[in-house]
């Protein structure tokens, strides 16, 4: 799903976010990406979403080689990719169910295709019941499931995650978890940042490593 081959990022600056990195992430796979700040989880994710490209090296996600895709076809691959940030940034002036409708409207879907899918989305985190209301009246918990529902309304493959419990106590951190190990049940592929450690040791998943831009440990499935 996602292959990383001798990678490096370097920004305008100089400053390299990533070296030489090689991941291999297997379709299904639930994988968390750890490291201290700076390290490069949020450029690996960039990468993959394709808001910044490589210095040098292979990147293939679901099978497509991210080169070839030019700026025109970028929209088309990220509706592929759902994506969970640790602020949801949710938009506070439209309705629970209008926020989670969002990627569906920009993708052109029709009418009643969209309430299907947003109320299919929202049943899946436990919040159908909240479909009208202003996400600004939920708490912490629920206003990261709403980000969660927008991610995989669309149905995509694969989620990133990145910080998805930043803001959470441990209890809603957990309840985030189910929630992801759930969608991972379904067969989507999952990389969640976190800096959470305790969380990651109770999920018994593959930790993916990184310091200073490079792979440390979990690079490849064991
Ligand atoms: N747009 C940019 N221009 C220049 N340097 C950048 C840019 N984005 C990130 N960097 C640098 O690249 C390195 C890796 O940053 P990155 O945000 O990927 O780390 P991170 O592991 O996600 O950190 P955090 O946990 O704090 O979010 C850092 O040294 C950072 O300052």
């Amino acid at each position: 799903m996602i292959r990383f081959q001798n990678v490096t990022k370097r920004y305008a600056t100089g400053q390299e976010a990533l070296s030489r990195v090689d991941i291999q992430i297997d379709r299904g796979e639930m994988v968390f990406l750890t490291g201290h700040s700076g390290a490069g989880k949020s450029t690996l994710m960039k990468l993959i979403m394709l808001m910044e490209r490589p210095s040098n090296g292979h990147i293939e996600i679901g099978g497509r080689d991210t080169s070839a895709i030019r700026r025109s076809g970028i929209a088309h691959y990220r509706r592929d990719i759902g994506v969970v940030f640790q602020n949801h940034q949710l938009l506070f002036d439209r309705s629970v169910f209008d926020n989670v409708a969002l990627p569906l409207q920009v993708a052109g879907y029709q009418h009643s295709d969209i309430g299907r899918r947003v109320r299919a989305a929202l049943d899946k985190v436990g919040l159908l019941h909240k479909e009208r209301v202003n996400p600004v009246t939920l708490s912490g918990g629920e206003q990261q499931r709403v980000g969660i529902a927008r991610a995989v309304v669309n149905k995509p493959a694969l989620v990133l995650a990145d910080e998805p419990t930043g803001n959470l106590d441990p209890e809603l951190s957990a309840e985030i978890m189910t929630l992801f190990r759930q969608f991972n049940e379904l067969g989507v592929t999952l990389m969640i940042a976190t800096h959470d450690i305790d969380l990651i040791e109770r999920m018994n998943k593959r930790v993916l490593q990184l310091a200073e831009g490079r792979v440390i440990a979990g690079g490849v499935p064991q």
